[in-house]
């Protein structure tokens, strides 16, 4: 089981390219993972089996792993059967959908978590969309509470950067769980700013893994200046 401790105050990369895309594939995001840790993160989160194996046996750090199913409602880590897969393919954290919505496989979220533990020693990011999925994922045993779907659940709006009046609600509501922020933060400032309102540690995504996008963040600016 990883120590939490190595993860205050520092950065986690999240390494994920979409259905489709050129870099799809797991050892190419293997050695993004690898660069980024080259970086400084101190942590990783991939997305899919093979990418959680093979970032596994390409990292020292800690891997949060997640298997996307579908894209509308739960999707992230949807089911038990789901979880219990990153698991067994290495994850040291699985990452799940932590909301309170119904789930593919009908279980409660505190089923799922339980269902993980029975078999593995895994530890469990909640992936939240607001306060009160966040307190329920605490109930239901959650070890981390990431903001990762805060804006996209339609509890919270969608903020053009992280949503920083969340995180400072949960950290006023003194979980006694580490607060990871995660969404839309694109720049260093972002990135602190988050930490300054009370997050444990911070994932970046797109902005530092996802080339496409980034690029089309500067065509947009030379072509519409
Ligand atoms: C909502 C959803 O599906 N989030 C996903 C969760 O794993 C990823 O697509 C994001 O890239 C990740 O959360 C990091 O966020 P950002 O790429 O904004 O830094």
């Amino acid at each position: 089981m990883i120590n939490l401790e190595s993860l205050r105050g520092r950065l986690i990369v999240s390494c994920q390219a979409y259905p489709g895309e050129p870099m799809r594939d797991p050892h190419t995001m293997s050695q993004v993972a690898q660069s980024a840790v080259i970086g400084g993160a101190a942590a990783v989160r991939v997305q899919g089996l093979a990418d959680i194996e093979q970032t596994r046996e390409a990292v020292e750090v800690p891997v949060i792993g997640l298997w996307k199913d579908g894209h509308d409602g739960v999707f992230i880590t949807p089911t038990l059967r789901h979880a219990l897969a990153c698991a067994k393919a290495g994850a040291h954290v699985v990452a799940l959908d932590g909301t309170r919505r119904h789930r593919p496989d009908a279980l409660t979220l505190q089923q799922t978590i339980d269902g993980l533990r029975a078999e593995s020693d895994a530890l469990v990011m909640a992936d939240c969309g607001s306060l009160d999925d966040a307190l329920a994922a605490v109930a239901a045993g959650a070890d981390l509470i990431g903001t990762t779907l805060a804006g996209y659940t339609g509890e919270r709006e969608k903020t053009v950067g992280p949503d920083l009046e969340l995180l400072e609600q949960l950290s006023a509501a003194d979980l006694g769980r580490p607060i990871i922020a995660e969404g839309r933060i694109s720049t260093p400032d972002q990135a602190r700013q988050a930490m300054q309102a009370g997050a444990f540690a911070v994932v970046v995504g797109t902005a530092i893994t996802h080339p496409a996008s980034i690029t089309g963040w500067f065509v947009n600016a030379v072509e519409a200046p």
